[in-house]
């Protein structure tokens, strides 16, 4: 992906030259190296710059499914950075900025925020980050939300977890969790369910389509449902080492 922005520098507009700017300003790989990698001939003795891209794994599910929950063991286990989408909107609610209003209205009505909105917040805290893999936890929410982030990050996920769970057992789970969140309620969670298989499943047969998913049944105990993820990132363990793959 990295590489292949790089070697069309040369022709893009100035918009994308914008975007590419920020894609390499975001994991360390500035203009004038793209080009000394791709269009002009490095030094004699100087090794041209690695390409690198962070590692990135979504994790989708239902509300209530147990995404939050996996993710802390996940990133116990394999170090991974969790960046939760929910949790960053609500960090705007309750630091009252210019989108907080706006964001608790659709968080109650179970609606989803703006991609543009969901995915600059994302943006910064993926490049504000000493870190390159991360779990970006309950996003994509729709196919726009999965397009915007390709275009404005540039970046495609590594691996696609899906927490399958039974409707009953999740509004079970909800309604018991006791976080105080505004949507934690029957009405809220009847329309975080419709929306969640209006808008997020077509997101979850694309993974599909591209080899990319890991459905894993969401049902039993936590360390139960642990021994599921746990061989999905086994053959990964070696580009979770390093602190940065390479392409
Ligand atoms: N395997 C499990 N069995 C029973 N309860 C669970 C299990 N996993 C998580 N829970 C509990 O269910 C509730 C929801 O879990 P969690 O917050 O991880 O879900 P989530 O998918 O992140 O939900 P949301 O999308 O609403 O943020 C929490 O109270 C959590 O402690
Ligand atoms: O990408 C996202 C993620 C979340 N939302 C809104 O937040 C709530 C709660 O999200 P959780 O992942 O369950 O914490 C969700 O129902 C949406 O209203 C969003 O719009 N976009
Ligand atoms: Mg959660």
């Amino acid at each position: 992906m990295w590489r292949r922005v790089a070697s069309l520098s040369r022709t893009i507009s100035s918009s994308s030259s914008r975007s590419l700017s920020r894609n390499q300003a975001a994991f360390g790989l500035s203009i004038r190296e793209s080009y000394a990698t791709e269009i002009s001939k490095p030094e004699e003795g100087v090794l041209p710059p690695k390409e690198k891209a962070p590692f990135i794994t979504f994790v989708l599910g239902g509300p209530g499914s147990g995404k939050g929950t996996q993710c802390e063991k996940i990133v116990e286990t394999f170090g991974l950075t969790h960046l939760s989408a929910g949790d960053l909107l609500r960090r705007e609610i309750a630091m009252h900025t210019k989108n907080g209003a706006m964001i608790l209205n659709l968080i109650k009505d179970g609606k989803i925020v703006p991609s543009e909105v969901t995915v600059k917040l994302l943006q910064k805290e993926l490049e504000s980050s000493n870190s390159s893999k991360f779990l970006i936890d309950g996003f994509p929410r729709t196919e726009e939300n999965r397009v915007a982030f390709e275009r404005i990050v540039g970046a495609d996920p590594d691996v696609v977890l899906f927490f399958d769970c039974p409707e009953e057992e999740m509004v079970k789970r909800v309604l018991n969790r006791n976080q105080g969140r505004v949507d934690d309620n029957i009405t809220t969670m009847k329309k975080r369910l419709k929306i969640f298989e209006a808008l997020n499943r077509p997101v979850i047969d694309y993974y599909k389509n591209k080899g990319k998913l890991y459905t894993i049944n969401a049902i039993g105990t936590v360390d139960d449902i642990f021994k599921q993820v746990l061989p999905i990132f086994t053959p990964f363990q070696e580009q979770l080492k390093q602190s940065r793959h390479a392409m």
